[in-house]
């Protein structure tokens, strides 16, 4: 049960990353086994074999989060292949270069910054020291001048490939992460609409632009009316739905320009650019009687749910929280005088 769970979680861009590579170096590995086959070098071509189960257990690890098992096989294979290749038919065969694929390996898939560093510097021993032996022994099943050449460019083209589409898979992921990051940032999870401080945010330059150029703006603060009832009688998931219910209601009935967001509890606040209040009035009847008229029996309520709306007017020069006040003031006048009401500020 607890590995099936395990299983279902979903996996970092890392271990996505690791699997793809596992693909792609065992398909470069059938490759090697007819390349070196055909330069009659058998022992080479029979490391190549033994290679793709390496990878195909590698995959299977991953598949099944033995991430540990996985990361293992692989240095194993990267190691030995790149030791024999360099040993056999010499360092100009350029099977080092798959090594240095681990050093962004290494920093990304480590939580530890030392430890990633310690492991680097490992790899850079194990470098050095191949280089210096097979600068010391002849290879030991060396091929022609021109097949060398051959090996030489196909490896340094496949690195290069690798590199490549590892820089552009991490380089995609991090914009991903930031987009999603900045979604969470300005976004309220439950209603999908902008948060309170994205709002603050955008109103404030509605407002600069508004000083700057004189263009009219309104604020719409809307509440929902009995709402602890909502909860009280009918449970709070009941009480979420009827808030991302609403939020869509206000997302399809205001005009293109408007923008809106949850700014408390049960409480909405739009924005609307080049508004004057009486234009905002009829908006907000608009968005109250779509509200009203919703079919909320779908949602298993017996009563429709109604908004109060109170609304004001920006007046040149005064901070937003002001404007915000005067909403306020008037949806407590709206609430006073019987709910699913618009009131203007005065
Ligand atoms: N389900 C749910 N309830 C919430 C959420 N945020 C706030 N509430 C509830 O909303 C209710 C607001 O109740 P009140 O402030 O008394 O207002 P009301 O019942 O709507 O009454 P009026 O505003 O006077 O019409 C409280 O019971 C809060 O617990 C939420 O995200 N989900």
């Amino acid at each position: 049960m607890e590995a099936r769970r395990r299983l279902d979680e979903p996996r970092s861009q890392f271990w996505l990353m690791s699997l793809r590579c596992c693909m792609l170096a065992g398909s470069v590995d059938v490759a090697f086994f007819f390349i070196f086959h055909y330069l009659g070098s058998p022992i080479l071509a029979w490391v190549n074999v033994l290679s793709v189960p390496m990878y195909a257990t590698a995959y299977w690890a991953l598949l099944n989060r033995r991430n540990r098992l996985a990361v293992r096989l692989i240095w194993i294979e990267v190691m030995v292949h790149a030791a024999l290749g360099s040993l056999l038919i010499g360092w100009d065969s350029g099977f080092h270069y798959y090594l240095l694929m681990f050093i962004p390996a290494l920093y990304a898939g480590n939580r530890s910054f030392a430890w990633a560093t310690f492991a680097v510097f490992c790899l850079w021993l194990f470098y050095v020291a191949l280089n210096i032996t097979t600068r010391l022994v002849e290879p030991l099943q060396p091929i022609s001048d021109g097949a060398l050449q051959g090996v030489y460019l196909f490896n340094l083209t496949t690195v290069f490939g690798m590199f490549s589409y590892l820089s552009l898979y991490y380089m995609l992921t991090v914009k991903r992460a930031h987009r999603d990051l900045k979604r969470m940032a300005t976004t309220d999870p439950l209603t999908r609409l902008f948060n309170r401080r994205h709002m603050v945010e955008l109103a404030n330059q509605d407002i600069s632009g508004s000083d700057a150029d004189g263009a009219r703006l309104a604020f719409l603060l809307m509440d929902v009316d009995h709402f602890k009832q909502i909860n009280d009688q009918h449970g709070h998931d009941c009480g979420d739905q009827v808030l991302s219910q609403i939020s869509q209601l206000l997302q399809a009935t205001l005009r293109e320009q408007d923008y809106v967001g949850r700014w408390g509890g049960e409480e909405f606040l739009a924005v609307l650019p080049d508004t004057d209040s009486l234009q905002a009035q009829q908006i907000a009847e608009r968005v109250r009687m779509a509200v009203a008229d919703h079919d909320w029996g779908r949602h298993g309520l017996d009563a429709p749910v109604t908004l109060s709306i109170g609304i004001s007017q920006y007046r040149s020069g005064e901070v937003l929280g002001n404007s915000i006040a005067r909403a306020d003031a008037a949806l407590y006048a709206s609430k006073h005088g019987g709910r699913n009401r618009v009131e203007v500020a005065g």
